[in-house]
């Protein structure tokens, strides 16, 4: 199986755990575009999606799946959507796709986090992947005056501005041992929105796919 296959194969795993006839929280990225394609072949059984992205909405949309604002939504059963990196203790990085802050607020919504992955993103710890950072544009520099603080090295990501118009900054060289510790300390900082340590909400269950098919651990 190549990556791609990998993907559409943790994708159809996913399905099993939507049901019927509610609304589901997808998130945004390569992987989860095969999710939504998946779900475009059980569209009529579902309500809708609420989407974490605009990327994500207008998939959704042109696959003929309602997507309806999170405000709207009196709750959520589920939640999909990839990760960057990924522990055994279900801790992630996230936002490779600059998508981190909506992602960790449908997140927090959803009673159920599922996230999926090819075993490229299982790592024993987080941080080889470089950290995002979403911050408020003024406050760019002076935020990454106190990641450097924290031991890291933090690039601007040129060219992006996120969904709600703010930059990313992904910070390399970080040791993530704590990642609660840091996911808190990070978003303590004046400036930033949020950071792409999904500890404090982890996922609950993680569908892996592996050369020997679609591993899952909760
Ligand atoms: O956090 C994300 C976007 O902000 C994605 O979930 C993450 O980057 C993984 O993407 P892909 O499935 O394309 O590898």
């Amino acid at each position: 199986m190549d990556q791609n296959e990998k993907k559409k194969a943790v994708a159809q795993a996913a399905l099993q755990y939507v049901q019927y006839d509610t609304v589901v929280g997808v998130g945004t990225g390569s992987t989860v575009n095969y999710f939504i394609d998946e779900l475009a072949s059980i569209k009529d059984k579902i309500t809708g999606a609420v989407s974490s992205s605009q990327a994500s909405t207008e998939r959704l949309e042109a696959a003929g799946i309602e997507v309806f604002e999170l405000n709207n939504v009196d709750s959520l059963g589920i939640y999909v959507d990839g990760a960057d990196e990924v522990t055994e203790h279900k801790h992630m990085i996230k936002g490779g796709g600059a998508a981190l802050t909506r992602e960790k607020i449908v997140a927090a919504v959803a009673e159920t986090f599922v996230c999926i992955v090819d075993d490229s993103k299982q790592v024993p710890i987080l941080g080889n992947f470089p950290l995002p950072v979403e911050v408020i544009p003024m406050a760019r520099s002076y935020v990454a005056r106190e990641l450097v603080k924290l031991g890291g090295d933090p690039v601007y990501r040129q060219g992006v501005v996120t969904d709600n118009g703010n930059v990313i900054l992904d910070v390399h060289n970080l040791e993530i041992l704590n990642p609660r510790e840091l996911e808190a300390k990070i978003n303590n900082i004046v400036g930033v929105v949020t950071n792409g340590i999904f500890a404090m909400r982890g996922a609950d269950v993680v569908l892996s796919a592996t050369q020997q098919g679609v591993k899952t651990f909760k």
